[in-house]
């Protein structure tokens, strides 16, 4: 099969494919037993950075259901760490950083090294691609209907971990740098705007598809922080990504921008905007300009709980978007208690399409 037959290719690319081309947020994931499985072999970034074991983890999801995309195995904090600085992924507490507070703690990361230190990612992508759409694997299992899709954090989501040194609710630390050094805070998201443009541009040399950007705490800033810090690095490295690999789409997913989600649409270039489980998808239609995809948005909570109300308000949200380009998924990640059963009910309902 041609790159041009792959269903969620199509829809990245613009048009409208019945029924919507599926994959869902974290679908790799503790909720897989397989994963459990392999987990405890070695650490969450010895797992990344082993090309075998990251490309069997991707791989996962698509053997069970098929999915239409499958997303590297990797996290949004590698870039940080392959830049120098210290990350662990702490059993209960998740991530743990030595927190950038000055210039000093910024001129200690060093761009020059992300390129050997995620080496490693980059061939876990080139096997990927080479199994999705080799002969006589998976791949052609499924007829090489997948696409493989590479991934950053977007910088202000990366500012904040790399800023607040652990996960938050809140953030206060980095949204309150953004406030007292707003020039410190300038240059953190400026080097993570050209590393992160350099990075994806490597995932897609290395294979990948499309990419997407996740900006999971976008929504904590007002709009005049969220058009400096979210907008305008996202539309630099769109730019970017578009001029250096012409028409690779790169989906955003400005996570809880509530009404602020059109504006990033409509300004950063992005071919696809991923809604958070908030979001009024048809609402959100009108404010679009008609070439911009949308992904979303059923509410993970509701696939762990699963059953009848699961597979009617999938139903509702894919049908809703009939006739647009629209790749259906959740609304942020998988939890890891969901049932793998769960997944299998929702990929079938929305693949099955009535008389
Ligand atoms: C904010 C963020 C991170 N990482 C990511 C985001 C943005 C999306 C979102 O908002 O969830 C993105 C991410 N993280 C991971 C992927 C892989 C691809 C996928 O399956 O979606 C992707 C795309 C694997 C992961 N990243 C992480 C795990 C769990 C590691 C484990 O326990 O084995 C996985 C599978 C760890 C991680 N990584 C991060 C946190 C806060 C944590 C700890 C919380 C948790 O455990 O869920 C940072």
């Amino acid at each position: 099969m041609t790159d041009t037959g792959k269903p969620l290719l199509r829809v990245l690319q613009g048009e409208a494919v019945w029924p919507p081309p599926l994959w869902l947020m974290r679908q790799a994931g503790r909720y897989l037993p397989e994963f459990r499985a392999l987990r405890d072999q070695a650490d969450f970034i010895t797992r990344c950075m082993t090309p075998d074991l990251a490309t069997e983890i991707t791989l996962q999801p698509i053997r069970r259901y098929a999915m239409d995309g499958a997303i590297l195995f990797s996290d949004i904090l590698i870039l940080p760490w392959a830049m120098g600085q210290s990350l662990e992924f702490v059993h209960g507490t998740g991530p743990v950083l030595g927190p950038i507070r000055s210039q000093t703690d910024l001129d200690r990361l060093d761009p020059k090294r992300v390129p050997d230190a995620t080496a490693p990612v980059m061939e876990t992508l080139t096997r990927l691609r080479g199994i999705l759409d080799g002969p006589d694997t998976i791949g052609a299992a499924q007829g090489g209907r997948t696409t493989l899709l590479g991934f950053a954090g977007a910088p202000f989501t990366v500012a904040c971990y790399m800023v607040e040194g652990h996960g938050s609710r809140e953030f206060e630390a980095t949204r309150g740098m953004a406030y007292a050094d707003p020039l410190l805070f300038d240059r953190l998201i400026a080097r993570l705007t050209e590393t992160t443009a350099d990075m994806l541009v490597a995932q897609i040399d290395a294979g990948a598809e499309a990419v997407m950007l996740f900006d999971s705490w976008s929504g904590l800033l007002p709009p005049s922080q969220f058009r400096r810090h979210v907008i305008a690095p996202t539309r630099a490295i769109v730019q970017e990504i578009h001029a250096r690999r012409p028409g690779v789409p790169v989906i955003g997913f400005p996570r809880l921008a509530g009404v602020m989600a059109a504006e990033y649409a409509r300004e950063t270039g992005v071919r696809v905007i991923a809604l958070d489980t908030g979001a009024d998808m048809n609402a959100m239609c009108g404010l679009l300009p008609d070439n911009v995809a949308l992904q979303g948005n059923l509410d993970p909570l509701l696939l762990l709980a699963g059953g009848d109300a699961m597979t009617q308000e999938a139903r509702a949200i894919r049908d809703a978007m009939k006739g647009r380009p629209h790749v259906f998924n959740l609304g942020h990640g998988v939890v890891p208690a969901t049932p793998p059963e769960h997944v299998g009910e929702l990929v079938r309902a929305v693949r099955e399409v009535g008389p």
